[in-house]
Parts: structure tokens; sequence; C-alpha cells
């Protein structure tokens, strides 16, 4: 069974048509790219998927479960997780403290918290894994505002993971970063659990191709074609679309 199955998926703003009738699958243990020129849909795609913003028609099935009609944070309890093209991050926080809101959000008690957050052993264990895992435990105390980009982005991924999604939906995770910053986020990246699916937007074509199992090619709002790394590199029609069109310009950066 498909982990995320998207079917028929259409959006319009308006007038304009955003994507029209979009199929797309995620296999259990896959990591899916899209890719696709600038304004062919693909941060649209991910607010439908994960509920930000409502869709005009389709489905979206996690694990065979219905969620296209339920909001945003409840698509999280069924096993959604993502990052935004720009951070969401409590900037005045330190990492720890946006670590422990992160936790505290997918627990039973979130909406009951009678005693300061420490005080959660379950959620403080937790926390303090995690950080050591993502050689964070040193630099927990500072301050988010005082990391580099990169850095806020990198942390954006582990709050994310925070919730134990089954799927997690990357948006541009490199966009912004230095060739450094880049390079050690394609490694924790291709070092995610495989029991982690992945979806993932990126334009740095040297990151699609170390990370995808699969890529599907947005085009105008439509799937133009899905396959291996290997279809989809030598495929002619999407080297025009790709290079021919408003991608030239983050190929070329
Ligand atoms: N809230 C909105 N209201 C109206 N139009 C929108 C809105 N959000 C996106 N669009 C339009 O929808 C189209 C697709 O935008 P989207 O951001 O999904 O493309 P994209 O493939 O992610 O582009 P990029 O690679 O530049 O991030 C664009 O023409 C954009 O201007």
């Amino acid at each position: 069974m498909s982990l995320l199955q998207v079917e028929r998926l259409s959006k319009s703003y308006k007038a304009l048509q955003v994507l029209k009738q979009v199929h797309l699958e995620v296999k259990p243990e896959e990591r899916h790219v899209i890719i696709g020129p600038n304004g062919a849909g693909k941060t649209t795609l991910f607010h439908c998927i994960t509920g930000v913003v409502p869709m005009n028609e389709g489905i979206v099935r996690i694990h065979g479960q219905d969620v296209s009609r339920m909001p945003s944070h409840t698509r999280v309890s069924a096993g959604m997780a993502r990052t935004f093209q720009k951070n969401n991050l409590f900037g005045k926080l330190t990492i720890e403290e946006n670590l422990h809101l992160a936790i505290t959000a997918c627990k039973p008690y979130r909406n009951r918290l009678f005693k300061p957050l420490n005080q959660y052993r379950d959620m403080m264990e937790e926390a303090e894994e995690l950080l050591t895992q993502w050689n964070l435990w040193e630099r927990r105390k500072r301050v988010v505002n005082e990391l580099s980009y990169g850095e806020q982005r990198l942390l954006e991924i582990m709050l994310a993971i925070a919730s134990k999604p089954r799927i997690l939906l990357l948006d541009e995770p490199t966009s912004g970063m230095s060739p450094a910053e880049t390079i050690q986020t394609t490694k924790l990246i291709q070092g995610l659990p495989r029991s982690i699916s992945l979806l993932v937007i990126e334009h740095d074509m040297e990151v699609v191709f170390s990370i995808a199992d699969r890529i599907t090619v947005l085009h105008h709002g439509e799937v133009f074609l899905t396959g291996s790394p290997d279809e989809i590199s030598g495929d002619e029609r999407v080297k025009a679309i790709y290079f021919g069109g408003g991608a030239r310009e983050h190929a070329q950066a």
C-alpha cells in the first residue's frame, strides 16, 4: 500500500488554475523528489497535501486513510510532517525550548499542561535523545535567532522529525544555504531512517539526484512524468521543460 496517495488533486486561486488533476504516490521507505520550473505549483501541492490550503477537488490518503477533509494539525497525528520554504521557528527561544514545544505538541497532554514543560520526563528524554543524535546537545541553550540560516533550516527538519512522522515533506531544504551547508543537509537527509518516507521539493539537481529513489516532474500544475532518476535524467522532453523555462536560473545558480 502507498504511504501517501494523491488522486485528481486540483487547486485554483480565483481564476488561476495552479494544480490540475495531480496524481502522486509515495511508497513506504521511498524518497520521492518533486522538480519543476518556478511557478509549476510545487509548494501549492505541498500546501494542499498538508491541509494548509484547501484543494478544490481530489483525495489525499496517508496509509489508506482519507485525510482530505482533515485540518493541518490533525494530519500530523495521521503521520505527516513538513518543513516550509521559510522557517517556522520561535526565534527568541533556544534550540531546546523549540524542541520541547515541538515534542509536546504531539503529546496527549498538550492541551492540559499543569506544570512547567521541563517536568514532563518522557518529553525531556525524547528531547535529549534527539539533541544528542543531531549533535546539538552542547549547543542546546543557543537562541535560534543567533543561529546561521543553515543551522535554522536543519533545526526545522529536526523539529519535524520530533512528531515521529511516517512521511516527511521538505520544501526546498537546501535553498539559501552555502555549499558547505548544502552538503551537510544532503548527508543528513540521506541519513534519515528509512522508516520515514520523504517527499521533497528541490531545485539543486545534485541534491535531487543524491537523495531521490523516484522523481516527479511538475509542469504548469500537471504531472508531466514520474520515473527513476535515470529515466528522468535521460528524458529529452524533461530537459526541454526544465532548462527551457523558469528553472534555468535555479539550474545555473
Ligand atoms: N496564495 C496565492 N494566491 C494566488 N496565487 C498564488 C498563491 N500562491 C501561489 N500562487 C500562484 O500559484 C502558482 C504556483 O505557485 P507555487 O509557489 O506553488 O509554485 P512553485 O512551483 O512552488 O514555484 P517556486 O519553484 O518558485 O517555489 C504561481 O503562479 C503563484 O503565483
